[in-house]
């Protein structure tokens, strides 16, 4: 069973146009509404590929209760702890060439009882959990070194804590010694506080975040795949996609298939690309179902060519 924290979830709502101009009327041609929130896709990806799965979320206002009715709508185990604030909603706009505009709003603050109520959640479903996932951006006012808390709490009761976060609670996370860290390239590199250009550079700055105390580093580099760096050394891996129709979620997708393949070494990096890439060929946050799964375009490489430069 794995476990996902999502603090801060959302409605995600994406608008497809023809033409978005900046400052003018734009008339949609088509919209859907997903669940969403980094934990939230995680457990999604995961149940579709039948692997279990428990989401822990907040829930405020009607829209948290649609979040549930659709996750609840989709088969998913929901955990949710009711919040005073409204649950957000993000915005992805589509335009017919590929191009993207993602708004995310920032959440509304959770109240002292609220994370307790939160923490008194997950302790709950963790119960012979193989895995606690603690994905995504922090409302605004919760501290920020909430999930490196986590990931002590559970370093002592023998639970594994992934943690995808950004800004300052990826290294307070990375300090407290979590199991996995997933980072994207902008994230490993405000890490580290350099850029990552090449696959050398994103080798040396997960080689940096195992030192402070991450027990894996999956870097996830978009179109370049992802390295993955654990006890066994160093991994990349790519997996092309021709088309790409949205890369909303490919993350998340990514870490689902890294962890429901084991999270050891290549085969689980080869697995996780692989939903990485499936999700990236699916409109929306969709995730990837086994059909759209196609592990034969994956290529791991054991003696990777660092000085390679990352597409910009
Ligand atoms: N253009 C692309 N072509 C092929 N694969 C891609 C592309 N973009 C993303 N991927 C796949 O998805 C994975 C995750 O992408 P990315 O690094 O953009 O994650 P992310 O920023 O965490 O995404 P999100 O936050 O939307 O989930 C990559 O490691 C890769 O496997
Ligand atoms: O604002 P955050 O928490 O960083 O990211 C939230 C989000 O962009 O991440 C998911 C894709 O990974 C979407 O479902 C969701 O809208």
């Amino acid at each position: 069973m794995i476990v996902t924290l999502t603090l801060n979830p959302s409605l995600d709502r994406t608008i497809d146009v023809d033409r978005l101009v900046q400052g003018t009327m734009t008339r949609a041609r088509s919209a859907r509404i997903d669940p969403g929130g980094k934990g939230v896709n995680v457990s999604r990806a995961l149940l579709a590929n039948r692997a279990p799965t428990v989401a822990v979320v907040t829930s405020g206002g009607a829209d948290g209760e649609q979040l549930v009715r659709l996750l609840e709508g989709d088969g998913i185990a929901v955990h949710a702890v009711p919040v005073a604030g409204r649950t957000r909603s993000n915005v992805t706009i589509v335009e017919p060439d590929g191009v993207v505009t993602k708004v995310n709003e920032p959440g509304e603050p959770l109240s002292r009882k609220e994370l307790d109520a939160v923490a008194d959640a997950v302790l709950a479903e963790a119960e012979g959990a193989s895995w606690v996932v603690a994905c995504g951006s922090l409302p605004p006012g919760v501290p920020f070194d909430i999930y490196a808390r986590l990931c002590e709490f559970f370093a002592s009761a023998g639970v594994r804590v992934a943690v995808d976060a950004s800004g300052p609670a990826l290294p307070a996370a990375v300090g407290a010694g979590p199991h996995l860290v997933k980072p994207n390239r902008d994230e490993l590199a405000e890490a580290v506080g350099r850029p990552v250009a090449s696959v050398g550079d994103a080798v040396e700055a997960a080689r940096e975040l195992r030192e402070r105390g991450a027990g894996t580093v999956l870097a996830s580099l978009g179109a370049d795949g992802a390295v993955l760096l654990d006890e066994d050394g160093v991994t990349v891996g790519t997996a092309p996609v021709a088309e790409p129709r949205s890369t909303v979620g490919a993350g998340d997708a990514l870490l689902a298939g890294f962890l429901a393949a084991g999270a050891r070494g290549a085969p689980a990096l080869a697995e996780g690309l692989a939903w990485g890439a499936a999700a990236v060929r699916l409109p929306a946050s969709r995730m990837p179902r086994p059909d759209d799964i196609r592990r034969d375009i994956v290529r791991i490489d054991t003696r990777p060519d660092l000085g390679r430069s990352l597409i910009a």
